[in-house]
């Protein structure tokens, strides 16, 4: 493609309302442009990059057996009430009316839809294991979309969904899908991690999200020095805390003077904040609890609202904590409180800590589990924190990293094909129900977190196989007939070799030349000026390493096209 054929409208300034790199250099580099809030134009170089990461996905989906299909954005409001999603969802889900006043809803997902094909066309086991897919635009009304493509409202997604006779095969499906992704991601030359993941909203049994390693990732992951284990944070397990052998001291009130938060009192008394235990009331479906959690841990309400089986968890408001403990906010404690108590497992066996004292500027010492009070249950509640031993393996030890999540893989058992009758004849004649898992990589997102990765002041750093091309002849002095016959040659040979070439024929200035090859993040560089070219040289530039060769002209070709070929 010749830059001047091309359309590539870079900016020099970086927009003020982008906040993260991604979103300020794909607006640069012209890969996109804004429409509306969370909705973007592709342009021609972002659809490029777009349009590889669909081919990868495609050809390892295909190569797992999965089966592509396109299903409508446009759904039928019926299938969402059969489901019961109708009213689960709220103003995230995009409904509409059409012209008879029938209600629909743009796409943000397709359980119903598939399972609504399924249930009318599978009657017996013998049809499956199968797998569908399809790649298409879903919307989800974000009620703060940001950061570019990286939460949009309107994006790209590959969701496929399985269909098995049980359990057991639906796990096999599950397995199949996982090493799929991780080929996927590891052709996409990206850094990843598959992680232990909570199931949110969509139920289900387990699932796994694979995460691209990036300090902007608004996910926080833990993995395991020594063993396999990795789980996002909202997951992660916690081991419980080896009991403490001091000897237990008199209760005793202290006078805390305004002093509220952990800092606050741990500072006022000069204790660590492992020294104090938080007590955080919660109102889970209506009732209130109090989570006992370490004063240098935090509380993790999904796995707390997993322990309740609660609908709704949400943190009691002044109100609330007042009516309950009778004190004002940041004096609450477990003493004497006749609510329902959880205390998390590091707090199981401490002795001597500092609580609240469920009065006004007043926390009690030498607080004791067992002599002072007893929780209702002990369980993990907290989120786990950089250097927590693993929960998995004796010797390691978790490290925290931030991830950003490009795909998300569950096992999805019997919701859907439950509620909407899909159901199948065994090898007796038995009605059974289907079992289905579900399986989604975020396209244009992969995009995204591939440059929040890949970047550097310069611009974006494309790996090979997600780079809009692989290569960009700049041709120094577009006036020297003899360096443009070379670049017109390198331009033909190497499309000949299957290089994918933007020769930048502008008469523009070589620095600004330079700066766009670095802002797009071309991988490589081949720069054709009338000095080495008299030497019957040019110059080669790898993006990444900033490394720099001069080539026999001859050889360009050969070697460019190599360099390709080992990264696809
Ligand atoms: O989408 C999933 C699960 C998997 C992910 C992989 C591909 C298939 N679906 C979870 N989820 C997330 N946000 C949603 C937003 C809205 Cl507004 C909705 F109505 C439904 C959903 C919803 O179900
Ligand atoms: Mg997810």
């Amino acid at each position: 493609m010749r830059y001047t054929n091309y359309f590539i409208p870079t900016l020099k300034e970086t927009p003020s309302d982008a906040e993260v790199v991604s979103h300020q250099l794909m607006l640069r580099a012209g890969m996109i442009r804004k429409l509306a809030a969370g909705i973007y134009n592709y342009l021609p170089l972002g659809l490029r990059s777009i349009r590889k990461v669909e081919t990868i996905v495609r050809e390892e989906m295909d190569r797992a057996g999965a089966i592509e299909l396109l299903m409508p954005s446009v759904q039928p409001a019926e299938l969402w009430q059969e489901s019961t999603r109708w009213e689960q969802y709220g103003k995230e889900l995009l409904r509409f009316k059409d012209r008879k006043d029938a209600e629909f809803c743009l796409g943000p997902t397709h359980e119903e839809v598939v399972t609504d094909i399924v249930r009318r066309e599978v009657k017996s086991y013998r049809q499956m294991p199968f797998n569908l897919y399809q790649i298409q635009a879903k919307f989800r009304d974000e009620i703060r979309p940001r950061f570019g493509l990286m939460r949009g409202r309107e994006f790209i997604m590959k969701d496929a969904y399985s269909f098995d006779v049980d359990s057991s095969a639906s796990d096999l499906s599950y397995d199949k899908m996982y090493q799929a992704y991780r080929r996927i991601f590891q052709r996409c030359g990206l850094k990843f991690r598959a992680v232990e993941a909570d199931t949110g909203s969509i139920g289900g049994s387990s699932s796994h999200e694979f995460m691209v390693l990036a300090d902007s990732g608004e996910d926080a992951i833990v993995s395991c020095t020594q063993c396999e284990y990795a789980a996002n944070v909202e997951k992660a397990e916690a081991r419980p805390a080896p009991a403490e052998h001091a000897e237990p001291r008199p209760l005793e009130k202290v006078e805390t003077p305004a002093k509220r938060s952990v800092e606050e009192v741990t500072a006022f008394l000069g204790i660590p904040s492992s020294a104090l235990v938080k007590t955080l009331l919660v109102v889970a479906d209506g009732t209130p609890v109090a989570a006992l959690v370490r004063g240098d841990h935090d509380l993790n309400e999904i796995k707390l609202k997993h322990l309740l089986g609660c609908e709704t968890l949400e943190m009691a408001n002044e109100e609330m904590v007042t009516r309950v403990t009778g004190a004002p906010v940041g004096f609450a404690g477990p003493v004497g409180l006749n609510i329902k108590i959880v205390a998390d497992l590091a707090v199981q066996g401490m002795k001597n800590f500092v609580t609240g004292a469920n009065a006004g500027d007043l926390h009690l010492k030498n607080v004791t589990i067992g002599r002072d009070f007893t929780p209702t249950q002990y369980a993990d509640i907290r989120n786990v924190v950089h250097g927590d031993p693993c929960p998995r393996c004796e010797a390691g030890h978790l490290e925290l990293w931030r991830g950003i999540e490009v795909g998300h893989v569950f096992k999805l058992g019997t919701k859907y094909s439950e509620a909407l009758r899909a159901t199948y004849l065994d090898a007796d004649g038995k009605e059974q129900i289907i079992f289905m898992g579900c399986y989604g990589i975020g396209i244009s997102r992969t995009v995204a977190a591939c440059i929040e990765q890949n970047h550097d002041a310069d611009g974006i750093i494309f790996p090979i196989p997600i780079a809009p091309f692989h290569c960009i002849v700049s041709a120094v002095n577009t006036k020297d007939a003899e360096v443009m016959a070379a670049c017109e040659s390198l331009y033909l040979d190497l499309r000949a070799a299957g290089v994918e070439v933007l020769f930048d024929d502008r008469d523009e200035r070589p620095g600004i030349k330079f700066k766009d090859a670095d802002l797009i993040g071309i991988p490589l560089r081949l720069v054709v000026g009338s000095k080495n070219l008299a030497d019957g040289k040019v110059e080669l530039k790898s993006r990444r390493t900033g490394e720099v060769e001069l080539l026999p002209l001859a050889g360009a070709v050969e070697k460019v096209r190599n360099i390709v070929a080992e990264a696809l």
